[in-house]
């Protein structure tokens, strides 16, 4: 079994009278969630709900970032070892209706509100297009990593204000997560699930499409595949600690083929026709996830303390009071 953590902080619950699921409107579903959550699940384009999951606690969360994209869901998903349910908290990264364009995605918020109920593994998914002839629209990617395409004009790190942290970023990924991911991946093989191990997934600005010119240049460099939401999630999950992996679905050739452009038509019609295959991906890899043996895995013990270091350059007499205020409401005991 999965155990509390140490330090746990309850977050600043707001009342919730209603929610979401689907298409159903709910009342009732409780506002708090008094045990702490180890895996939270970002949902991208298409998939802005889990449906399948028991719907435990509708969290409206608050940070010093701002509130999260959407409220965060608890839902229940019973552990395929023990039956018992395990809770998973799910966050709508472009709001509850596709609200949030790219860059107006509050990431720091999500990541920070996932990090303060307990999260400590995420697997976040993406609507993505093809740069390669041999990754058809309705494959899955697990990407490996990323070259950064983004203008600056995103808030990506927590390190600011009087506090510089610098982490490394050499694997955007986290490598242990990304085998249970793949493993999932190739269980569901042949029944209409195609995976693609590896990849390096161009993070763009958007939200326009790339011109022809860009999506050539991408393949030029060895790109595999293109999205507007991997950073700076990746970034920012890797500041907080967390073992983080995207999984992607191809929905589009882009544009470099010259026939068949991308429009955002063609990537719903795509991510609908294929729901079914992603909400089984998802919800393979959460029951991997649930096994005792990872437990050490899913608690991201491996990264566990590194930014006590990464972000102690600052010295004392340097860091700001809001700087201390905002990084210990993260790292709760780190900078005391
Ligand atoms: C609707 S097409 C462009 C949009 O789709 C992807 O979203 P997500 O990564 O959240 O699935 C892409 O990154 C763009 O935000
Ligand atoms: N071609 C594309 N470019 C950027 N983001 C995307 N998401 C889905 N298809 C995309």
């Amino acid at each position: 079994m999965l155990r509390p953590l140490k330090n746990f902080t309850y977050l600043p619950l707001i009342n919730q009278r209603t929610i979401y699921i689907g298409s159903r409107r709910m009342a009732g579903v409780a506002n708090t969630y008094n045990e702490p959550v180890h895996i939270g699940v970002i949902g991208g384009t298409g998939l802005q709900h889990l449906p399948s999951f028991t719907h435990a606690a509708t969290i409206n969360a608050s940070t010093p970032w701002g509130h999260p994209s959407s409220p965060i869901s608890i839902l229940h998903h019973p552990s395929p070892s023990t039956g018992k349910p395990i809770p998973i908290a799910f966050i709508s990264r472009h709001g509850l209706h596709h609200e949030l364009a790219p860059h107006e995605v509050p990431s720091r918020a999500n990541i920070a509100a996932l990090r303060s109920i307990g999260v400590r593994t995420i697997i976040a998914f993406s609507a993505v297009g093809s740069l390669q002839e041999e990754i058809k629209p309705r494959d899955f990617v697990v990407p490996d990593q990323v070259i950064d395409r983004t203008k600056g004009i995103r808030p990506f790190t927590f390190f600011e204000g009087g506090m510089v942290g610098h982490v490394g970023f050499a694997d955007p990924f986290d490598n242990k997560l990304a085998d249970v991911v793949r493993k999932c991946g190739h269980r569901l093989e042949g029944e209409g699930v195609v995976l693609h191990d590896k990849g390096t997934l161009i993070c763009m600005e958007g939200p326009q499409f790339s011109t022809r010119a860009e999506s050539n240049l991408y393949r030029s460099w060895g790109g595999s595949v293109i999205n507007m939401s991997a950073l700076p999630e990746a970034k920012l999950a890797k500041e907080a600690e967390i073992s983080y992996q995207m999984i992607c679905m191809a929905t589009d050739y882009d544009c470099w083929r010259g026939t068949d452009d991308v429009n955002v038509e063609m990537v719903m019609s795509h991510m609908k026709a294929n729901a079914e295959n992603a909400l089984r991906f998802v919800a393979g890899v959460l029951d991997e996830l649930s096994k005792e043996e990872l437990e050490d895995l899913v608690l991201a013990k491996h990264l566990e303390g590194q930014m006590k270091f990464a972000g102690a350059i600052t010295g004392v007499a340097g860091r700001t009071k809001e700087a201390k205020e905002k990084l210990g409401w993260l790292f709760p005991g780190y900078y005391d």
